[in-house]
Protein backbone atom coordinates (compact mmCIF):
# COMPACT_ATOMS: atom_id res chain seq x y z
CA UNK A 1 0.00 0.00 0.00
CA UNK A 2 2.71 2.60 1.48
CA UNK A 3 6.81 2.56 0.13
CA UNK A 4 8.85 4.76 0.93
CA UNK A 5 11.99 5.17 -0.50
CA UNK A 6 14.96 6.66 0.55
CA UNK A 7 13.02 9.13 2.24
CA UNK A 8 15.47 12.32 3.76
CA UNK A 9 13.95 15.37 5.70
CA UNK A 10 16.07 18.48 6.76
CA UNK A 11 15.41 21.64 8.05
CA UNK A 12 18.66 24.16 6.98
CA UNK A 13 21.43 22.38 7.65
CA UNK A 14 19.52 19.92 10.57
CA UNK A 15 19.44 16.46 8.66
CA UNK A 16 16.38 14.76 10.61
CA UNK A 17 15.25 12.16 9.13
CA UNK A 18 17.62 9.63 6.61
CA UNK A 19 17.77 6.67 4.20
CA UNK A 20 14.31 5.53 5.45
CA UNK A 21 13.18 3.07 3.16
CA UNK A 22 9.96 0.61 4.09
CA UNK A 23 6.85 -1.12 3.12
CA UNK A 24 3.73 -1.01 4.77
CA UNK A 25 0.61 -2.60 3.88
CA UNK A 26 -2.77 -2.09 4.23
CA UNK A 27 -4.20 -2.84 7.71
CA UNK A 28 -0.79 -2.41 9.54
CA UNK A 29 -1.28 -0.75 13.14
CA UNK A 30 2.59 0.88 12.89
CA UNK A 31 3.53 2.02 16.37
CA UNK A 32 6.65 4.77 16.68
CA UNK A 33 9.11 5.33 19.16
CA UNK A 34 12.10 7.17 19.62
CA UNK A 35 14.05 9.57 21.80
CA UNK A 36 12.67 13.24 21.85
CA UNK A 37 13.26 15.25 18.55
CA UNK A 38 14.49 12.67 16.74
CA UNK A 39 11.76 13.04 13.73
CA UNK A 40 8.63 11.34 14.79
CA UNK A 41 6.35 14.12 14.43
CA UNK A 42 7.83 14.94 11.08
CA UNK A 43 7.71 11.72 10.08
CA UNK A 44 3.83 11.78 10.16
CA UNK A 45 3.76 14.97 8.94
CA UNK A 46 4.91 14.07 5.54
CA UNK A 47 2.70 11.02 5.56
CA UNK A 48 -0.13 13.75 6.02
CA UNK A 49 1.46 16.06 3.19
CA UNK A 50 1.89 19.23 5.38
CA UNK A 51 5.58 18.58 5.17
CA UNK A 52 6.94 17.47 1.75
CA UNK A 53 10.24 15.37 1.88
CA UNK A 54 13.72 17.09 1.29
CA UNK A 55 14.92 13.56 -0.97
CA UNK A 56 13.02 10.46 -1.77
CA UNK A 57 9.61 9.55 -2.04
CA UNK A 58 6.51 8.08 -0.64
CA UNK A 59 4.17 6.22 -2.88
CA UNK A 60 0.34 5.30 -2.19
CA UNK A 61 -0.50 2.49 -4.40
CA UNK A 62 2.16 3.14 -6.52
CA UNK A 63 1.47 7.25 -6.72
CA UNK A 64 3.71 9.75 -5.31
CA UNK A 65 1.28 11.11 -1.85
CA UNK A 66 -0.82 14.02 -2.48
CA UNK A 67 1.34 17.19 -1.53
CA UNK A 68 -1.32 18.16 0.69
CA UNK A 69 -3.55 16.43 3.24
CA UNK A 70 -6.82 14.67 1.75
CA UNK A 71 -9.60 12.74 3.04
CA UNK A 72 -7.11 9.50 2.81
CA UNK A 73 -5.16 10.36 5.85
CA UNK A 74 -6.52 11.73 9.43
CA UNK A 75 -4.78 12.73 12.31
CA UNK A 76 -5.34 12.66 16.01
CA UNK A 77 -3.27 15.15 17.87
CA UNK A 78 -2.18 14.86 21.56
CA UNK A 79 -3.20 18.41 22.04
CA UNK A 80 -7.18 18.29 21.53
CA UNK A 81 -7.89 19.86 18.44
CA UNK A 82 -11.58 20.85 18.38
CA UNK A 83 -13.34 23.62 17.53
CA UNK A 84 -14.17 25.51 21.25
CA UNK A 85 -16.93 26.85 20.17
CA UNK A 86 -18.80 24.24 18.67
CA UNK A 87 -20.72 21.75 20.22
CA UNK A 88 -19.46 18.30 20.20
CA UNK A 89 -22.26 16.87 17.58
CA UNK A 90 -21.59 20.18 15.32
CA UNK A 91 -17.65 19.20 15.72
CA UNK A 92 -18.04 15.89 14.14
CA UNK A 93 -20.70 17.72 11.21
CA UNK A 94 -18.69 20.24 10.23
CA UNK A 95 -15.66 17.68 9.49
CA UNK A 96 -17.76 16.29 7.43
CA UNK A 97 -19.02 18.97 5.54
CA UNK A 98 -15.63 20.41 5.00
CA UNK A 99 -15.09 16.38 3.56
CA UNK A 100 -17.89 17.17 1.09
CA UNK A 101 -17.36 21.39 0.36
CA UNK A 102 -13.47 22.23 1.36
CA UNK A 103 -14.20 25.89 0.36
CA UNK A 104 -17.67 26.94 2.23
CA UNK A 105 -17.93 24.05 4.46
CA UNK A 106 -21.77 24.49 3.40
CA UNK A 107 -24.29 21.46 2.85
CA UNK A 108 -27.40 21.76 1.70
CA UNK A 109 -30.56 20.52 3.96
CA UNK A 110 -30.70 16.71 2.08
CA UNK A 111 -26.88 16.57 3.21
CA UNK A 112 -26.83 18.52 6.45
CA UNK A 113 -29.49 15.85 7.64
CA UNK A 114 -27.84 12.70 6.28
CA UNK A 115 -24.11 14.55 7.96
CA UNK A 116 -25.99 14.68 11.14
CA UNK A 117 -27.15 10.80 11.10
CA UNK A 118 -23.55 10.00 10.20
CA UNK A 119 -22.26 11.88 13.10
CA UNK A 120 -24.41 10.94 15.72
CA UNK A 121 -23.89 7.32 14.54
CA UNK A 122 -20.11 7.62 14.73
CA UNK A 123 -20.48 9.97 18.23
CA UNK A 124 -22.25 6.91 19.54
CA UNK A 125 -19.29 4.58 17.99
CA UNK A 126 -16.53 6.20 20.34
CA UNK A 127 -18.72 6.46 23.14
CA UNK A 128 -20.42 10.30 22.73
CA UNK A 129 -23.66 9.63 22.43
CA UNK A 130 -24.67 11.10 26.08
CA UNK A 131 -23.23 14.40 24.92
CA UNK A 132 -24.00 15.73 21.53
CA UNK A 133 -25.03 19.04 23.23
CA UNK A 134 -21.50 19.78 25.07
CA UNK A 135 -18.91 22.08 24.27
CA UNK A 136 -15.23 20.84 24.57
CA UNK A 137 -14.86 23.07 27.90
CA UNK A 138 -17.18 20.60 29.09
CA UNK A 139 -15.52 17.56 28.28
CA UNK A 140 -12.70 15.52 30.28
CA UNK A 141 -9.63 14.78 27.95
CA UNK A 142 -10.67 11.48 26.81
CA UNK A 143 -13.95 12.83 25.90
CA UNK A 144 -11.75 15.42 23.68
CA UNK A 145 -9.64 12.68 22.44
CA UNK A 146 -12.94 10.38 21.60
CA UNK A 147 -14.24 13.65 20.00
CA UNK A 148 -11.33 14.08 17.94
CA UNK A 149 -11.03 10.50 16.64
CA UNK A 150 -14.62 10.38 15.56
CA UNK A 151 -13.81 14.02 13.78
CA UNK A 152 -10.77 12.41 11.68
CA UNK A 153 -12.96 9.22 11.34
CA UNK A 154 -15.73 11.03 9.65
CA UNK A 155 -13.53 11.58 6.20
CA UNK A 156 -13.58 7.85 6.41
CA UNK A 157 -9.67 7.98 5.71
CA UNK A 158 -7.88 4.55 4.47
CA UNK A 159 -4.71 6.00 7.32
CA UNK A 160 -4.97 7.43 10.33
CA UNK A 161 -2.48 9.10 11.78
CA UNK A 162 -2.06 9.49 15.86
CA UNK A 163 1.06 11.54 17.40
CA UNK A 164 1.25 10.83 21.08
CA UNK A 165 -2.72 10.78 21.01
CA UNK A 166 -3.52 9.33 24.73
CA UNK A 167 0.01 11.34 25.76
CA UNK A 168 -2.09 13.67 28.08
CA UNK A 169 -4.37 10.63 29.82
CA UNK A 170 -4.69 9.14 33.06
CA UNK A 171 -3.99 5.64 32.99
CA UNK A 172 -7.27 3.94 32.96
CA UNK A 173 -8.74 6.07 30.55
CA UNK A 174 -5.96 5.28 28.28
CA UNK A 175 -6.81 1.59 28.45
CA UNK A 176 -10.07 2.32 27.10
CA UNK A 177 -8.74 4.37 24.61
CA UNK A 178 -6.76 1.41 23.47
CA UNK A 179 -9.72 -0.62 22.97
CA UNK A 180 -11.40 1.96 21.49
CA UNK A 181 -8.94 2.75 18.97
CA UNK A 182 -8.39 -1.13 18.34
CA UNK A 183 -11.73 -1.46 17.21
CA UNK A 184 -12.22 1.28 15.01
CA UNK A 185 -8.62 -0.03 13.68
CA UNK A 186 -10.40 -3.44 12.86
CA UNK A 187 -13.87 -2.11 12.17
CA UNK A 188 -13.08 0.30 9.33
CA UNK A 189 -9.69 -1.35 8.35
CA UNK A 190 -7.36 0.98 9.02
CA UNK A 191 -4.09 1.50 8.45
CA UNK A 192 -2.49 3.49 11.88
CA UNK A 193 0.75 4.88 12.58
CA UNK A 194 0.61 5.89 16.16
CA UNK A 195 3.87 7.71 17.88
CA UNK A 196 4.05 7.15 21.49
CA UNK A 197 6.53 7.52 24.12
CA UNK A 198 5.68 4.33 25.90
CA UNK A 199 6.82 1.29 24.87
CA UNK A 200 4.35 -0.83 26.24
CA UNK A 201 1.57 0.72 24.58
CA UNK A 202 3.53 0.43 21.44
CA UNK A 203 3.96 -3.48 22.03
CA UNK A 204 0.09 -3.82 23.29
CA UNK A 205 -1.78 -1.69 19.85
CA UNK A 206 1.09 -2.16 17.25
CA UNK A 207 1.39 -4.98 14.54
CA UNK A 208 5.25 -3.72 13.98
CA UNK A 209 7.00 -1.31 16.27
CA UNK A 210 8.88 0.85 14.34
CA UNK A 211 12.18 2.93 16.43
CA UNK A 212 13.82 5.74 14.98
CA UNK A 213 17.40 6.18 16.11
CA UNK A 214 20.69 7.63 14.45
CA UNK A 215 23.20 5.00 13.57
CA UNK A 216 25.37 7.45 12.66
CA UNK A 217 26.96 10.36 15.05
CA UNK A 218 29.25 12.97 14.94
CA UNK A 219 30.16 14.68 17.99
CA UNK A 220 31.38 18.07 16.45
CA UNK A 221 27.85 18.15 13.89
CA UNK A 222 24.88 16.62 15.88
CA UNK A 223 22.71 17.72 13.03
CA UNK A 224 25.31 16.39 10.61
CA UNK A 225 22.91 12.97 10.65
CA UNK A 226 19.68 12.29 10.64
CA UNK A 227 17.37 9.54 12.66
CA UNK A 228 16.71 6.09 10.21
CA UNK A 229 14.54 3.02 11.02
CA UNK A 230 16.63 0.93 13.60
CA UNK A 231 14.21 -1.42 14.26
CA UNK A 232 11.40 -2.59 12.14
CA UNK A 233 9.52 -5.16 14.26
CA UNK A 234 7.11 -7.85 13.59
CA UNK A 235 5.24 -7.70 17.11
CA UNK A 236 2.86 -10.45 16.44
CA UNK A 237 5.14 -12.66 16.06
CA UNK A 238 7.29 -11.01 18.92
CA UNK A 239 4.69 -11.01 21.59
CA UNK A 240 4.32 -13.61 23.86
CA UNK A 241 7.87 -14.09 23.45
CA UNK A 242 10.50 -13.67 26.44
CA UNK A 243 10.69 -10.74 24.83
CA UNK A 244 10.53 -8.62 27.86
CA UNK A 245 14.07 -10.15 29.31
CA UNK A 246 15.53 -9.89 26.32
CA UNK A 247 18.64 -8.05 24.94
CA UNK A 248 16.47 -6.36 21.98
CA UNK A 249 14.06 -4.79 24.21
CA UNK A 250 17.06 -3.38 26.47
CA UNK A 251 18.84 -1.86 23.27
CA UNK A 252 15.18 -0.77 22.30
CA UNK A 253 15.00 1.10 25.64
CA UNK A 254 18.61 2.56 25.18
CA UNK A 255 18.05 4.20 21.98
CA UNK A 256 14.37 5.28 22.73
CA UNK A 257 15.87 7.14 26.02
CA UNK A 258 14.86 8.98 28.29
CA UNK A 259 11.51 9.86 26.53
CA UNK A 260 10.01 6.06 26.71
CA UNK A 261 8.74 4.96 29.52
CA UNK A 262 8.39 0.92 30.05
CA UNK A 263 4.82 1.17 32.24
CA UNK A 264 4.07 -1.56 34.66
N1 LIG B 1 9.19 23.40 10.95
C1 LIG B 1 10.40 23.14 11.47
N2 LIG B 1 11.42 23.94 11.25
C2 LIG B 1 12.67 23.69 11.74
N3 LIG B 1 12.93 22.61 12.51
C3 LIG B 1 11.92 21.77 12.78
C4 LIG B 1 10.60 21.98 12.28
N4 LIG B 1 9.81 20.96 12.70
C5 LIG B 1 10.60 20.16 13.43
N5 LIG B 1 11.86 20.64 13.49
C6 LIG B 1 13.00 20.01 14.17
O1 LIG B 1 13.08 18.68 13.72
C7 LIG B 1 13.46 17.83 14.79
C8 LIG B 1 12.44 16.71 14.90
O2 LIG B 1 11.24 17.21 15.42
P1 LIG B 1 9.96 16.26 15.68
O3 LIG B 1 8.91 17.13 16.28
O4 LIG B 1 9.65 15.53 14.44
O5 LIG B 1 10.55 15.25 16.76
P2 LIG B 1 9.78 14.14 17.60
O6 LIG B 1 10.58 12.90 17.50
O7 LIG B 1 8.37 14.07 17.20
O8 LIG B 1 9.92 14.75 19.07
P3 LIG B 1 9.01 14.59 20.38
O9 LIG B 1 9.09 13.13 20.75
O10 LIG B 1 9.68 15.45 21.40
O11 LIG B 1 7.62 15.03 20.04
C9 LIG B 1 13.58 18.69 16.03
O12 LIG B 1 14.95 19.02 16.21
C10 LIG B 1 12.78 19.92 15.68
O13 LIG B 1 13.28 21.05 16.33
Amino acid sequence: MLQINNLWKSYGDQIVLERIHTEVQAGDFVTMVGASGCGKSTFLKMLLGTEVPSKGQILLDGQPLAAEPDADRGIVFQQYSVFPHLSVLDNVIIACAFSQSPWTGWLGRTRKAAARQAAEAMLDKVGLSHALQRYPHELSGGMKQRLAIAQALMLKPRILLLDEPFGALDPGIRADMHELVLGLWREHQLTVFMVTHDLKEAFYLGTRLWVFDKVRHDPQAPHRYGASLTYDLDINRKRGSDLQGAALLKDIQARTAPTVALAG
